[in-house]
């Protein structure tokens, strides 16, 4: 990678920035731009990519700095030196002389090769995947690595995947159908497909293949009352609608005003008329209470770590530390135990994330089947069969970056037992 001095001295202050991790990274790269609108395309692609690799590749740098502090310009010094081969030459304002001292000697070093480096993931997460092996950490850690394709669904009130897939290669884009989801199309490189006439139209919405599984794997039909818990903006609620061939009730619950305002252009460009977003105080709102046992199926995407999207927020294996980890489980249990009540007799309840941490997934679940008799795992390799969706993970759906390309979600399928829940 090249970098010139002006796009170095802006890389220094906006990783400047990013490492102290109190907000997002994009947030601050966009920011940083609207700050300094002067900056040309060619500029801004340059601060943006070196800046993330930094982030996506800070354990491997962060040893290479040692024992200088890690600070924005050692870090990306030592990438200049170590990961791109740059001529440090081209450093905004001239190396100092113990920095020359300090890159020789890091030019000379063998790359670190502990796991956490190999990896590129902290060790408090690693110590988290004691469910795996070495090598599996591995791949899944270089998978987490790699930069996420554009994938988008096709609304099919709106639109077939066939013909839009046509339209698209017709105007120029290198796309194909995605390998699993039935509405998904990727495209290759990033265009800015949202000023496409097919996405103003609501014929397409941008969605990561694995969170199209999570919405389709919850089963919606015609004329069904259906409850997406945790809404958010909602990626899930408009699969769900479609599905839904927008009859029936679909009920859109978050607790954040904002995430469910920026739901209702989304739901207008789609032309859904069955949602009701519902702004609820807590996951015990008496909302909830008033739909006990009247849903057919209910969606939990829960708040979590977001571990599985370091492909997109590679800043977050730094924003999140074990006390959060912690924090968020008590919240997963909490809602899943309180959206399952909304759940009819014979109805499905779907429980995911975008983590990849079995504390937040599987456990949060076993415990919740525990506390729950009434309610039993259904095999998500059985429901995907179903619906001819040619993916088995085993009993719950495990989406792996290096293996599937899609974010790294979990999903488990559970129904409510006519037998007991009468009891
Ligand atoms: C993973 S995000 C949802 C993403 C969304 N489903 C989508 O597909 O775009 C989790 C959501 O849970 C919401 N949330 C957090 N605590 C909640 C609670 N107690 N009850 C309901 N939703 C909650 C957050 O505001 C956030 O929007």
């Amino acid at each position: 990678m090249k970098i010139s001095p002006l796009q170095f001295n802006h890389i220094v202050k906006v990783l400047d920035q990013m490492l102290r991790f109190e907000s997002p990274s994009d947030v601050i790269l966009s920011n940083w731009f609207r700050e300094h609108r002067q900056l040309g395309s060619t500029d801004r692609h340059a601060i943006a990519e070196a800046c993330f690799t930094c982030l996506r590749r800070l354990e491997t740098l962060r040893a290479l700095c040692a024992p200088k502090k890690p600070n924005s310009r050692n870090v990306l010094l030592a990438a200049m030196a170590k990961l791109w081969g740059t001529n440090l030459k081209e450093c905004g304002d001239g190396l100092k002389e113990d920095e020359k001292i300090w890159l020789a000697d890091v030019k000379g070093r063998a790359m670190p090769d502990g796991l956490a480096q190999r990896a590129e993931l902290p060790q408090w997460v690693i110590d988290r995947m004691s469910d795996q092996d070495e090598d599996s950490i591995l791949e899944l850690g270089r998978g987490l690595m790699q930069s996420a394709p554009l994938d988008l669904r096709v609304n099919t009130l709106k639109g077939r995947r066939d013909e839009v897939l046509s339209r698209l290669i017709a105007d120029g884009f290198d796309a194909t159908v995605t390998p699993y989801s039935p509405l998904g199309i990727r495209l290759k490189g990033k265009p800015a497909i949202n000023k496409h006439i097919l996405f103003m139209q609501g014929v397409i919405e941008v969605q990561d293949e694995g969170s199209q599984l999570l919405g389709l794997i919850t089963g919606a039909r015609r004329s069904e009352m259906v409850v997406d818990f945790c809404a958010g903006a909602g990626g899930k609620t408009m699969l769900l609608g479609a599905q839904m061939h927008n009859s029936g009730r679909l009920y859109a619950f978050d607790v954040s005003e904002k995430r469910l305002s920026n739901l209702k252009p989304r739901l207008a460009r789609s032309g859904l008329s069955n949602v009701h977003p519902t702004l609820i105080a807590h996951e015990n709102d008496t909302r909830v209470k008033r739909l006990a046992g009247k849903a057919q199926r209910v969606l939990v995407d829960a708040p979590c770590s977001g571990m599985g999207t370091l492909r997109r927020n590679p800043d977050l294996k730094y924003r999140q530390s074990p006390d959060s980890v912690a924090e968020l489980n008590v919240k997963q249990a909490s809602i899943l135990a309180s959206a399952s009540r909304m759940v009819a007799v014979g109805g499905r309840l779907v429980y995911a994330t975008c983590s990849l941490l079995p504390q937040e997934n599987m456990e949060i679940v076993n415990a919740f089947l525990a506390a729950h008799p009434d309610f039993s795992l259904v095999p998500a390799s059985a429901v995907l069969a179903e619906m001819k969706i040619p993916l088995d993970t085993g009993d719950v759906l495990q989406l792996n970056p290096a293996i599937h390309q899609t974010d790294g979600f979990f999903a488990a399928v559970m129904t409510r037992n006519a037998a007991t829940a009468a009891e």
